[in-house]
């Protein structure tokens, strides 16, 4: 029996909901995509495995498909995925340019995924009613992006009934429709090599959001783009399939505004509605007047808002707090846009320091910022592991626990971020230990108490892992947590047979 069915809300529209108790893990959906292709605002990238190509100026490249000359690396000369396609641009004789935008978009790529998703309803006309057909695509709102959908219209829709010569088959309304239905429904996916891709989904596409997410998604490159779906934590008879279309760790604005724009609804979840976020304070600012209390949202969801004082009565606009986080955001974007490096390690914690002030030591704009120091402590030069001293040791291990922190509340159960950052964690720790053995402030007993610590840290980690596609970062981070996990496992029986 299948472990969701599908049910009706005025204000969703369809969602799923468990048929039965499903336990952490288990498997609730397992689906093939409807249809796959590039991501729209994509650069050049090959038609069969989404890798970047390199075009000259005046268009010129070796990756050209030798039927219709559109993008294709050798490797995918006879993928099926491009052969729809290859036969319209090759019949409509359509040359590819080879022109990209000052940002590095290429918009004639933009019509290829709609195309694909055209041709599957041509030749499967049940199957594309049944499933494609019924899904949301918010017309009405996205007609009002008049750029946008401008835009759209352009070079997707005019682009295919002119020069494709598909004016008889495919009407304007229907290419529209699906360019709303893949920008609403489709997923991000990664091929093994790490190239990004949109898959569409008929069942896990009909999942409703939440900033609390209870289910957790892996997609699998090496098995077609096979998405599975599974249960974050347990789950009850007839409760909500909900995951998260935004990046949970972001603030309530940031996250409001992502799923206005992109999915088109107010998202109105406890998390929102909640000023403190659940309690993290992932959003709160401290007060500027009394430096005591903090400035919280009167309503997270309304823009017109004002913001207040927990202690005193000082209060500001929602304009003012925006206004300061977008400078913070672009302090940090600039950050972020540097290479890896001893600089920027210092200037990140200096960022962090200048932003106690300012923010709740949760807040997410410090989290994000721990996130980048974490990554770096122990990989870029002068900060390798060998020269850390235990002071950068516990700096480290502080900021992964207020990260995982977070991630207890925001993405409680099986979560793939928790899972790295578990595994960020265990390396101080096992330093940590290791060091305090051999300058005597642990005895044998006490080191080996600690290394069974790491041991059930990597066993959750590993736990996590298993479920993705072994061929990707995440399924090789999976084996490397695992050996790590039998390494120390035999240090600990080393130093039982030692005692
Ligand atoms: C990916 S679709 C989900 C399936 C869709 N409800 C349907 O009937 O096909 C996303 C759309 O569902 C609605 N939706 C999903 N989660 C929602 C939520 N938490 N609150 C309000 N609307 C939501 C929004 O209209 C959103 O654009």
């Amino acid at each position: 029996m299948l472990k969701w069915r599908i049910v009706m809300d005025p204000l969703m529209g369809r969602s799923l909901v468990t048929t039965e108790i499903v336990k952490k893990g288990e498997m609730v959906v397992e689906e093939s995509p409807f249809a796959i292709g590039p991501k729209q605002n994509s650069g050049i990238v090959c038609l069969g495995c989404y890798r970047d190509l390199f075009f000259g100026e005046d268009g010129d490249s070796l990756d050209r498909c030798e039927r219709c000359d559109w993008p294709l690396c050798s490797a995918c000369f006879d993928i099926p995925d491009h052969l729809g396609e290859c036969e319209i641009f090759t019949k409509a004789k359509v040359h590819f340019a080879g022109n990209v935008s000052e940002d590095g978009v290429c918009t004639q790529l933009d019509c290829i995924t709609p195309l694909r998703v055209l041709l599957v309803k041509e030749s499967d006309p049940d199957r594309w009613e049944r499933e494609i057909a019924p899904m949301e695509y918010h017309n009405e709102e996205r007609r009002k992006m008049v750029d946008v959908w401008n835009a759209d219209f352009v070079n997707i829709a005019q682009y295919l009934r002119g020069p494709c010569r598909l004016a008889e088959r495919f009407s304007e309304d229907l290419i529209m429709q699906i360019v709303g239905i893949l920008e609403v429904n489709a997923f991000e996916a990664r091929t093994t090599l790490g190239y990004a891709l949109r898959c569409l989904y008929p069942i896990t596409g009909i999942l409703a959001h939440n900033c609390v997410p209870n289910t957790f998604r892996t997609i699998h490159p090496s098995e077609g783009f096979k998405i599975r779906l599974r249960a974050m934590c347990n789950l009850n008879e007839g409760q909500q399939l909900q995951h998260s279309y935004t990046y949970t760790l972001n603030g309530t604005s940031q996250r409001q505004e992502h799923l206005k724009n992109g999915k088109f609804f107010t998202c109105e979840c406890k998390r929102c509605k909640d000023p403190t976020e659940l309690g993290t304070n992932f959003s709160t600012f401290k007060c500027s007047k009394c430096e005591e209390g903090w400035l919280l949202s009167t309503n997270p969801i309304d823009r017109s808002c004002y913001w207040k004082c927990t202690l005193c009565t000082f209060q500001t606009s929602n304009n003012a707090i925006q206004k300061a986080l977008s400078v913070m955001q672009s302090e940090v974007a600039t950050l972020q846009a540097m290479d890896p490096s001893p600089q920027k390690l210092q200037e990140t914690e200096k960022l962090m320091r200048k932003y106690r002030v300012v923010v709740h030591p949760l807040h997410f704009i410090q989290i994000g910022l721990r996130q980048n120091l974490i990554e770096m402590y122990g990989r870029v030069a002068e900060y390798e592991l060998s020269e850390l001293p235990d002071v950068m040791l516990e700096h480290k291990e502080e900021l992964c626990r207020q990260v995982l922190h977070v991630l207890d509340v925001f993405e409680p159960g099986l979560s793939r971020t928790r899972a790295m950052m578990l595994y960020e964690l265990h390396v101080p720790l096992v330093l940590l230990a290791k060091s305090g053995f051999i300058s005597g402030v642990l005895t044998a007993e006490a080191l080996k108490l600690k290394l069974l610590d790491v041991i059930a840290i990597l066993n959750e980690c590993v736990d996590i892992l298993q479920y993705e596609d072994p061929e990707t970062q995440e399924g090789n981070l999976c084996k490397v947590a695992q050996q790590a996990k039998n390494q120390l496992t035999q240090s600990v029986e080393g130093l039982t047979v030692a005692e």
